[in-house]
């Protein structure tokens, strides 16, 4: 299912036994926001300013993703919180400003996502396009391109992003990019992170120094700043006091960056409260050390998805392999 912005809204909870649905609206701002929900009560919000997802909710309507309280919505500053995509940088890995630009622009809703197939009743899905950098942008990364971008809501609930950017110039451009997904987590004391133990990182927050992880798994104490080198195409969040675990499952990202401000930067933020940082992880699929290279007319794709596992830790011993595999079945 996918929508255009001449196409009749629908509003409205579906009833049981609908089909997926989606719909164009405005939020609380006056921002253009897509909302496609799931009959079973799943529900996803993207705001075409920055073609970011802002909201990720289960069935019991209980957020998975991260929005901060002090989250600014005004164009063009990216809004704290769901997933900002960072593009054509990651970070300051580069020229642009911090994030590249994509974060901060308007996108369109994307009339024409082929060759992507339609993804059928039962997924509701948008599919969105940022063409062309403006003038501004254009001055410090003058290329000409197309970044489309699949949202997809899934009939388990599961969240999907595919990105796709090709070279409509005449010569070739390198790129980074990453998915910066605040994950919702209940106390971050209580998180830990499977999937990125024994890789190389490379260290934010000392000159980007080369380190092993060392530990068997990963948890938190302070502030984290890491971009984890060749990672597995799944990790695992482990949100103990929920019993939840979000499963990552990622393709076209090789690398996987873990933030979390702590105490000290998160005062320092303006757009993010004081104490929020006990109630996000950002764990970002990307490719950042070996930037992106295409030629003219070549494309690339790069695809995250998330779901949540809740019943099988409920008791005994966390079995990572078994969430990890339940993801397959999907
Ligand atoms: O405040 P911004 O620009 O959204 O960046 C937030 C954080 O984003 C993370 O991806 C970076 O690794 C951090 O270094 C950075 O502080």
């Amino acid at each position: 299912m996918s929508a255009s912005a001449a196409e009749k809204p629908v509003v409205g909870k579906p009833a049981e036994g609908h089909k997926a649905s989606v719909e164009l609206t405005k939020d609380a701002h006056g921002l253009d926001v897509v909302i496609l929900r799931d009959p079973r009560g799943f529900f996803a919000q993207v705001h075409l300013h920055g073609g970011q997802v802002t909201a990720w909710k289960n069935e019991r309507g209980e957020d998975l993703l991260f929005t901060s309280s002090k989250a600014i919505f005004k164009p063009p500053k990216a809004i704290r919180g769901g997933i900002p995509i960072s593009f054509p940088q990651f970070s300051n890995f580069g020229v642009t400003e911090q994030h590249g630009f994509a974060r901060n622009r308007l996108w369109a809703i994307d009339p024409d996502p082929a060759p992507l197939p339609p993804t059928g009743d039962n997924k509701a899905s948008i599919d969105l396009i940022l063409k062309q950098s403006s003038n501004e942008d254009q001055k410090i990364w003058n290329h000409s391109f197309e970044f489309r971008l699949r949202v997809m809501l899934g009939p388990e609930g599961e969240l999907g992003l595919t990105a796709r950017v090709r070279n409509m110039d005449s010569k070739p451009f390198s790129f980074t990019v990453a998915f910066q997904t605040y994950f919702a987590v209940t106390d971050i004391s209580e998180v830990r992170i499977e999937g990125l133990e024994t890789l190389d990182y490379l260290d934010n927050l000392q000159n980007r120094e080369r380190f092993t992880e060392q530990g068997d798994a990963l948890t938190f104490e302070g502030e984290v700043d890491r971009v984890y080198l060749n990672t597995p195409t799944k990790i695992a969040i482990i949100d103990h006091e929920k019993k939840t675990t979000f499963v990552i499952k990622k393709d076209g990202l090789p690398d996987a960056v873990v933030w979390n401000p702590w105490e000290r930067k998160a005062k320092a933020l303006t757009d993010f409260g004081d104490d929020e940082y006990k109630h996000t992880i950002c764990l970002q699929p990307a490719a950042i050390e070996k930037p992106i290279i295409l030629k003219p007319g070549e494309e690339w794709k790069g695809r995250q998805k998330i779901i949540t596992v809740y019943s099988s830790y409920h008791s005994g011993r966390l079995d990572p392999m078994r969430v990890l595999a339940s993801f397959d079945s999907i």
